[in-house]
């Protein structure tokens, strides 16, 4: 049967939460399967510490961005504390991420007639989630990654910590919805430290608002038992209303994630864990894959139209246009004709901000290109000598491209002078275009 590609699970929680832990016991748990199942044609999962800040790892990487970036050295050179630090170490990790894609599919797609490759690709991140979640280099290598392989977000949760008020809770699942808002991307909670405390009373109260709302009602009448009658004004106010009220509106968000309760001391759970891997897969392939494919397909739409009035504007600048032709302020004064005598050239229509302050500085001073003198009211001078200079700077241009294209004719002849490196691709290509917009704007092809 053919091999299907590794799903990549990233796992994210708050400091603290047990994710090194969670990686380890989960790498430990795939390292043991693949030993037992010698025959299988599975490898051990490919292994990758995205925390530039953490100082020992306990398990083997393959790829740790600390051998790329130097976090210490990071904060000394930019002057950063550690989460300036943490995520200037993450931006320069993502300027690699097209090396670290062609080996992460090098080694895990399935190739034909190739080794066994691993089932899971497993990625540790630093605790500091909003620094991972939230920032560019976060999103390019997330996005990066789901578009190669079937992605999913393992949401570690400090269980004993998180269920101890109804409060925390709440927190953290708000938490978890702004990452799957964000990254758009399976998730599974993992509640971790289940040998302290178990998950069970956490899922009820993500399964049945009734029972959470119980449990708010409870913690209020204690509070306010405690401080004698008199509360401290919070309780039962607007964060219980607000509770309340929130707990009915996350119902849906609860439905859409799957939930595991794991020990990864003692490695509890974990088998467990995998199965609602093998279904967040199902569901990437079915609902994220189709929804990722129109917003790649959106994201090139949006690049080409920003290529092409990028082009219309250079073009418009270097006033190539038919129309415009030898009046743009960046054309050469010819020899011989008005303008380098001192006549202003005719005046444009101005395109950029800049243009405006140039064609005020040029009215106001007479100092433009050689526009001084009596003309400065505004004189016109008669069309037919506007003709005249047209037709020089067209020659003018006419000529460069033909030199441009006999050059480039004896370079791809193999006379010994070599293409011309990267000047002469550049000319070439500039040449090109340029054939192509004066043959649009009507000038022939030359
Ligand atoms: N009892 C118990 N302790 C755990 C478990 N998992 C992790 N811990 C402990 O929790 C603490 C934090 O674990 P880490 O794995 O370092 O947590 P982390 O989320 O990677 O922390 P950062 O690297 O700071 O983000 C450590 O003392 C672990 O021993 C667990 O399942 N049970």
């Amino acid at each position: 049967m053919a091999q299907q590609p590794p799903v990549a699970i990233i796992c994210v929680g708050m400091a603290g939460s047990g994710k090194t832990t969670f990686m380890q016991r989960i790498n430990a748990h795939l390292h043991q399967q693949s030993q037992q199942n010698p025959s299988t044609t599975t490898a051990p999962p490919y292994v990758l510490n995205l925390d530039p800040a953490v100082r020992s790892v306990p398990f083997d990487t393959n790829i740790d961005i600390r051998d790329s970036v130097n976090y210490k050295e990071v904060m000394r050179q930019y002057n950063l504390g550690p989460n300036g630090g943490i995520l200037t170490s993450l931006n320069l990790f993502a300027t690699k991420i097209d090396q670290v894609m062609s080996l992460l599919e090098k080694r895990c797609l399935p190739q034909p007639e190739a080794k066994p490759v691993p089932s899971y690709i497993l990625l540790d991140t630093p605790g500091q989630i909003e620094v991972f979640v939230w920032s560019a280099s976060g999103s390019i290598l997330l996005s990066s990654l789901a578009s190669s392989f079937p992605t999913v977000i393992a949401y570690v949760i400090d269980t004993p910590r998180t269920t101890a008020n109804t409060s925390t809770f709440m927190s953290n699942m708000l938490y978890a919805i702004s990452i799957l808002y964000k990254t758009r991307l399976p998730m599974i909670l993992v509640f971790n430290k289940t040998d302290v405390k178990g998950e069970e009373e956490a899922v009820e109260w993500m399964r049945d608002f009734e029972s959470f709302q119980a449990a708010l009602r409870k913690e209020e009448e204690e509070q306010w038992s405690g401080d004698g009658g008199g509360g401290n004004g919070q309780g039962g106010g607007y964060m219980g209303s607000l509770l309340n009220s929130m707990s009915l509106v996350l119902e849906e968000f609860y439905n859409a994630l799957s939930v595991v309760g794991v020990s990864s001391m003692t490695g509890d759970g974990v088998a467990a864990f995998f199965e609602a891997v093998e279904g967040k897969r199902e569901e990437f392939d079915r609902d994220y894959k189709p929804e990722l494919a129109r917003r790649r397909e959106e994201a090139e739409t949006q690049k080409r139209e920003i290529r092409d009035q990028d082009v219309r504007r250079m073009m418009g600048d270097m006033s190539v246009s038919s129309k415009s032709k030898g009046t743009g302020k960046y054309a050469a004064p010819v020899p011989g004709t008005k303008r380098s005598t001192g006549r202003r050239p005719r005046q444009e229509e101005p395109e950029t901000v800049s243009d405006v302050e140039n064609m005020e500085s040029d009215s106001e001073g007479g100092e433009g290109e050689g526009g001084f003198g009596g003309e400065a009211g505004g004189l016109e001078e008669p069309d037919t000598e506007q003709m005249e200079e047209d037709t020089a700077f067209e020659e003018r241009l006419k000529a460069r491209y033909e030199a441009a294209m006999r050059e480039e004719r004896e370079s791809k002849g193999g006379n010994g002078k070599g293409g011309g490196g990267i000047g002469g691709g550049g000319a070439a290509a500039s040449v090109k275009y340029i054939q192509q917009s004066q043959g649009a704007a009507g000038w022939g092809k030359g």
